[in-house]
């Protein structure tokens, strides 16, 4: 019966060049040897072997016009990877760096990601190589729109429901959807992160950072801390990072960090957070142009990046939420940001460190939440807007922030009982991969061989 080893070398042969999906199938796997000790029973009927492999992988042609009538083709994924615990339920990314390989990765994070929410859904990732930088609202429209001629028929409100992630946000789940409710003539909560108009839900679009500095504070209190004038670092300037700094700013922190592509954004004083919102979320322009309202503030060009890491996390903090992309975080950033006196890292973002850097971080047995739960709040607000749906009803705000808040509390509680319940209380990544793993591969032995 193959095991971790045995696994991991049948994937690398069957699924060449998916780096990022065997970085997270590895840490994973690694985590689950324990286990796997106590409960050898887990590596009979085949759960290893099914659990690393998709249920269903959809890959299509994406056709459309741009402004100047150019034919333009693009690649499509749906990977609906595991449904035992519910309807497959993850985002969509529109990046020109996607690749089978980041979709396959991305999917497998979301099965035990949304397994921690303890809400009934599986996990699934779509996405394409489109790149909406610097495309019109028309053009945008138009793949939006022939993307979903494609993905409508593998999807549903109890099938596969998607949501935004990068490149993926209101704008571009309108143009989803309208072309979603033409093709099949129904209204029904198929995608997440809609318009509040239509059938979103309130709190959503602030779920993810909202969550990761939630999971921040869940840590922080177990240690006795608190954010309250804490200086914190934030990566990325898109939808996760804007609202992770929302709430930080909320709670008394200081971020005085974001960044893009193209450059970090240092302002000491804390980020201006309605100029941010107005230069990424309005203007959708580059960070330099906050130093028009901000001269005192620091710029640095992603060109002047350290060669071995990334700016953001050479700067002097005590907090740090990478919520940018994943590997956006080396094992040279974690020593600097441990070397600076970091004693706490949240993730917003999918696997934004490296394996080295988790090393580092989980041997200083720092305050460190793995994306897996430090970022569930995004997806586990979309499920909220999934029971909105089909109740049609619409929650008051107070009501979904404080079952996120919830959400949060246990996902934290849930990572720190099974670490320490396999004798390594600081780490939950072990914690998170054990406890999600474990909901899902019961309901497995309990559905059958499928
Ligand atoms: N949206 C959601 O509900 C959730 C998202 N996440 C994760 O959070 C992270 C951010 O997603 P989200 O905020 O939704 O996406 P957005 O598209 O709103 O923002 C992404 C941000 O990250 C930056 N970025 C993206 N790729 C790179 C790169 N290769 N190098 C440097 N900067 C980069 C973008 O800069 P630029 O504009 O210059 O490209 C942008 O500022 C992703 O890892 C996503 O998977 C996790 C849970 C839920
Ligand atoms: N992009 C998301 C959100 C998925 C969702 O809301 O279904 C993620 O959890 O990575």
């Amino acid at each position: 019966m193959p095991y971790v080893h045995d696994t991991l070398e049948a994937l690398r042969k069957s699924s060449p060049a998916q780096t990022e999906f065997y970085q997270a199938a590895e840490e994973v796997l690694e985590c689950l040897r324990p286990l796997f000790e106590r409960s050898p029973h887990y590596l009979d009927h085949g759960i290893i072997e099914r659990i690393v492999e998709p249920e269903r992988q959809i890959m299509f042609r994406v056709c459309w016009t741009d402004d100047a009538g150019r034919v333009q083709v693009n690649k499509g994924y749906r990977v609906q990877f595991n449904s035992a615990l519910g309807p497959y339920k993850g985002g969509l990314r529109f990046h020109p760096s996607v690749t089978s390989g980041t979709i396959k990765f991305l999917g497998f994070e979301q099965i035990f990601k949304n397994a921690l929410t303890g809400l009934p859904i599986g996990g699934g990732k779509g996405g394409s190589d489109f790149e909406p930088k610097g495309r019109s609202d028309g053009e945008i429209m138009r793949f939006c729109q022939a993307f979903m001629s494609e993905l409508y028929r593998h999807i549903g409100p109890t099938t596969d429901v998607p949501a935004g992630d990068i490149g993926v946000g209101a704008r571009e789940i309108g143009f989803l959807y309208g072309q979603y409710k033409r093709l099949s003539g129904r209204y029904e909560g198929v995608l997440t992160g809609k318009s509040l108009n239509w059938g979103g839900s309130l709190g959503r679009k602030e779920a993810t950072g909202y969550g990761a500095v939630y999971f921040a504070e869940n840590m922080l209190e177990a240690r006795g801390e608190t954010l309250e004038g804490k200086t914190c670092l934030v990566s990325g300037a898109g939808n996760v990072a804007i609202y992770t700094i929302e709430k930080l700013h909320e709670l008394g922190a200081i971020p005085v960090t974001c960044s893009d592509s193209r450059g970090t954004l240092h302002h000491a004083d804390g980020i201006d957070l309605d100029l941010l919102k107005e230069l990424k979320e309005v203007r959708r322009v580059s960070l330099e142009a906050y130093l028009e309202t901000h001269p005192e503030a620091r710029y640095l060009p992603a060109g002047d990046y350290p060669a071995d890491g990334h700016a953001v996390w050479r700067i002097e903090g005590d907090v740090a939420f990478p919520c940018a992309t994943q590997n956006e975080l080396t094992e040279a950033d974690a020593e600097a940001l441990l070397g600076n006196g970091v004693t706490c890292i949240s993730e917003g973002a999918n696997m934004p460190s490296t394996a080295a850097a988790v090393d580092r971080f989980l041997a200083a047995k720092v305050a460190y939440g793995p994306g897996k739960a430090a970022n569930a709040g995004g997806v586990a607000t979309s499920q909220l807007e999934m029971a909105q749906n089909s109740s049609m009803e619409q929650w008051p705000l107070e009501k979904v922030d404080a079952r996120l808040k919830e959400i949060m509390a246990n996902i934290h509680r849930q990572c720190a009982e099974t670490a320490a319940e396999f004798d390594d209380p600081t780490n939950l990544v072990l914690g998170a991969n054990i406890a999600g793993f474990r909901k899902v591969a019961d309901a497995m032995i309990e559905q059958g061989v499928v």
